[in-house]
């Protein structure tokens, strides 16, 4: 029973309903202190008495709370891990409790540039950088909040892969096992530039209005788009992306002058406004500025003596994952991961031409990933995942 009392209670229910929890002030690494925290949550299944069954699953860059879709919310979205979690799926919400957290400075519920400052007005780019650390710390505090001793293990891609990994550096007895997939140890010269690449895209349009943009009623929308057709790129592979559109033309338009009206778009032109257009309609710019900054700043081994000696530092069992066909996050990086770690389990290889996006679309292969971490977070644990509250 979850008693009035009980911090738990401060949750959502268990069937996926978002939820906001405010955890108060929050003191970044830089020493900045940002008022009045909230973070969005969601949670499927029902918590044990002694809270040792709870999953934490990080999204990534424009994911949020939802990973499992929703149409009911505050933000009706599909979901982005569909198929994984749920009654007798790889993270099984008959035994676990899967709890998301929108990250720190996000959009989609949690804290973030386009939340209000306590001034009135939206915080916009006046909102403090973070750090990949500043959103495992925000979520640290949630958890001492709730009573969380220990997650029975933390999980995610991408972005969330950094979360992940920081959780299990900054606080290995708190993370029974990890589950880190298409993600590096550190950002790379590549992923530095071509994100920069997008920051400048957003930041240079005249709409962006030094990121004060919000409540003006113009939004840099354009600079949004191009930013994301420039990281839909990289989170695709280059021959899947061939095999699909080549330079074929969209149907009924003719960019390579068949017809000699020489108008029109390639079809990989219109995927890429499809994309772009589905991300400006539901992501801020400058939340989308803020995490893309966040990712170039990522370095697990930052004030560590170094990534290698962070990652050997770190015991907690795990499992690492890419894809081989990655060109944001190259399978280079996650072979480091899993050759530094010591609980590492050997990599799993995801082969598939999906690219960096192969986490999100090859669930055959992350769904007994996500089993295996979780075997991993019950060796040399009691199963205490009876006596749910
Ligand atoms: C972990 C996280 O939290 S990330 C959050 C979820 N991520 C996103 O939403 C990011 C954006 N999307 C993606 O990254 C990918 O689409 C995924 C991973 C969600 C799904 O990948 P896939 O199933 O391979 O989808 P794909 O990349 O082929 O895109 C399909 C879409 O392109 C559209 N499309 C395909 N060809 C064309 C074309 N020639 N012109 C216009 N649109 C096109 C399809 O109609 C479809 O549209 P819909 O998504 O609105 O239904
Ligand atoms: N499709 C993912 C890729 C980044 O990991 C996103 O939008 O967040």
């Amino acid at each position: 029973m979850v008693r009035p009392t009980d911090p738990l209670a401060l949750l959502p229910p268990g069937d996926g309903t978002l939820g906001r929890v405010a955890i108060g002030d929050l003191t970044l690494v830089t020493g900045v202190v940002l008022p009045g925290v909230t973070l969005a949550v969601q949670r499927w299944g029902r918590i044990s008495e002694d809270r040792s069954n709870i999953v934490l699953v990080e999204h990534a860059l424009t994911g949020d709370s939802h990973v499992v879709g929703s149409v009911d919310s505050l933000h009706p979205t599909p979901g982005w891990w569909n198929g994984l979690v749920g009654p007798g799926l790889p993270l099984d919400t008959d035994r676990y409790c899967v709890l998301s957290v929108n990250v720190l400075g996000g959009c989609r519920g949690s804290t973030g540039p386009s939340s209000l400052h306590p001034d009135g007005h939206y915080w916009g780019a006046r909102f403090p950088a973070v750090s990949v650390r500043d959103m495992v710390e925000a979520e640290r505090v949630l958890a001492d909040l709730l009573g969380i001793e220990r997650w029975a293990a933390v999980i995610g891609g991408s972005m969330g892969g950094a979360r992940t990994l920081e959780w299990m550096v900054t606080h290995p007895d708190r993370v029974r096992a990890g589950c880190v997939l298409a993600v590096g140890a550190r950002a790379s010269a590549d992923q530095i530039g071509v994100q920069t690449a997008q920051i400048m895209a957003v930041t240079s349009d005249p709409h962006w209005q030094q990121g004060g943009y919000h409540g003006t009623g113009r939004t840099p929308v354009a600079g949004l788009g191009i930013a994301r057709r420039i990281a839909h790129l990289s989170y695709r592979g280059e021959l899947e992306l061939d095999e699909r559109f080549a330079n074929r033309p969209q149907p009924g338009e003719d960019p390579r002058g068949e017809d000699l009206s020489m108008s029109g778009r390639f079809a990989v032109q219109s995927y890429l406004d499809h994309q772009a257009g589905k991300l400006v309609s539901r992501f801020d710019a400058c939340t989308y500025v803020l995490l893309t900054d966040a990712l170039n700043r990522h370095d697990v081994g930052l004030g560590r003596g170094g990534v290698e000696q962070a990652l050997r530092s770190c015991p907690v069992p795990c499992v690492i994952g890419g894809v081989t066909t990655d060109r944001l996050y190259p399978l280079r990086q996650q072979e480091e991961l899993a050759a530094l770690l010591p609980g590492a389990d050997p990599l799993v290889v995801i082969d598939s031409p999906a690219g960096h996006d192969g986490f999100l679309t090859e669930s055959d292969v992350v769904g007994p990933m996500l089993a295996r971490t979780l075997e991993l977070a019950a060796q040399g644990s009691p199963d205490r995942t009876r006596g749910h509250a």
